[in-house]
């Protein structure tokens, strides 16, 4: 942790950045901005980034394997075609719920598309509580519901095992965890992890890294922890210049960068001025641990 460097990567700002992947054939990364309504993919090497709107919120999108994204977006599972920039609905959860929408997801190592739903927000964290649910896609195109009564559904993330679902409930301030099957993706025996501490902030985005150990951006907490989720303890804090961190993922060569994304929306004029790069992709490298491949949807 000695050579720890945080770098402001893409200067264009989100109103909240989320969902980072790395597409590791393309050297690119994924990302989108929630309410921006839109899909960013940008290219490193050339610091171009493509971008794709979307017509509602959009929570995820992450890669498939024949091919384009899948995303979550409004109430609706949707393939992405990237090049023609077409959509076309999978499936729709949520149908009794009009002012919901999904919020992050990721695929399992089956090739699953996990992702749940969250009220529309007031305000940032501020919202109807307990409206949301936790989805997966299956590989035929089948919705399973595993469960309800959620707040923020946001970051997840499973064990090197694949025998845990680590989960983040944002209002609960903490990270959980579900005993796993990756046969049939059924989840059981929720249970705590890590708590947040009084000025970690709001837990929101995670993955897990080479070691088994999570990283957990915290919205309002301008940081990113790093937990053991076998001891409960914080192992490690990475602070960032803005205190909207959302999210975050490995990339680059050999997954040894940790990409963040942050958001800028619920900031007033005071705080925007305090924090420039409020809403930007930040690089941390010199972590010295390294993070894992995605797994892309196999439907
Ligand atoms: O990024 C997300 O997951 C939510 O969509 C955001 O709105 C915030 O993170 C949330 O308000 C804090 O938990
Ligand atoms: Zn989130």
């Amino acid at each position: 942790m000695s050579s720890v460097k945080v770098e402001c990567v893409v200067k264009e700002k989100s109103l909240i950045g989320e969902g980072p992947v790395w597409e590791e054939r393309d050297g690119t990364l994924l990302f989108v901005d929630i309410s921006g309504k839109r899909i960013n993919r940008w290219n490193p090497e050339t610091n171009q980034t493509q971008i794709m709107k979307t017509e509602k919120f959009v929570g995820a999108v992450v890669p498939r394997k024949s091919g384009g994204y899948i995303m979550a977006e409004g109430t609706r599972f949707a393939a992405v075609d990237w090049e023609k920039q077409t959509t076309t609905t999978i499936a729709h959860v949520d149908s009794d719920r009009a002012n919901n929408r999904f919020n992050d997801g990721k695929v399992d190592p089956m090739g699953r598309f996990f992702a749940g739903t969250m009220a529309m927000e007031v305000q940032p964290a501020v919202l109807e509580r307990k409206q949301g649910s936790f989805y997966s896609l299956n590989l035929d195109h089948t919705v399973v519901k595993h469960f309800d009564q959620v707040d923020i559904s946001n970051g997840l993330d499973w064990s090197l095992d694949h025998k845990i679902l680590y989960y983040i409930d944002s209002l609960s301030y903490m990270v959980e965890a579900f005993d796993y099957d990756i046969q049939t993706g059924k989840i059981c025996n929720r249970r705590k992890v890590y708590s947040l501490e009084k000025g970690e902030g709001i837990p929101d985005g995670m993955c897990i890294d080479i070691e088994g150990k999570l990283w957990v951006a915290c919205y309002n907490g301008a940081r990113v922890l790093r937990i053991d989720p076998h001891t409960g303890k914080r192992m490690d804090t990475v602070m960032l210049p803005v205190d909207k961190t959302t999210s975050c993922c490995f990339g680059g060569k050999d997954y040894s960068e940790l990409y963040v994304t942050s958001a800028y929306q619920g900031m007033d004029q005071e705080d925007l001025a305090r924090q420039s790069e409020a809403g930007c992709l930040f690089r941390v490298t010199g972590l010295g641990v390294k993070g894992i491949p995605p797994n892309s949807f196999a439907g």
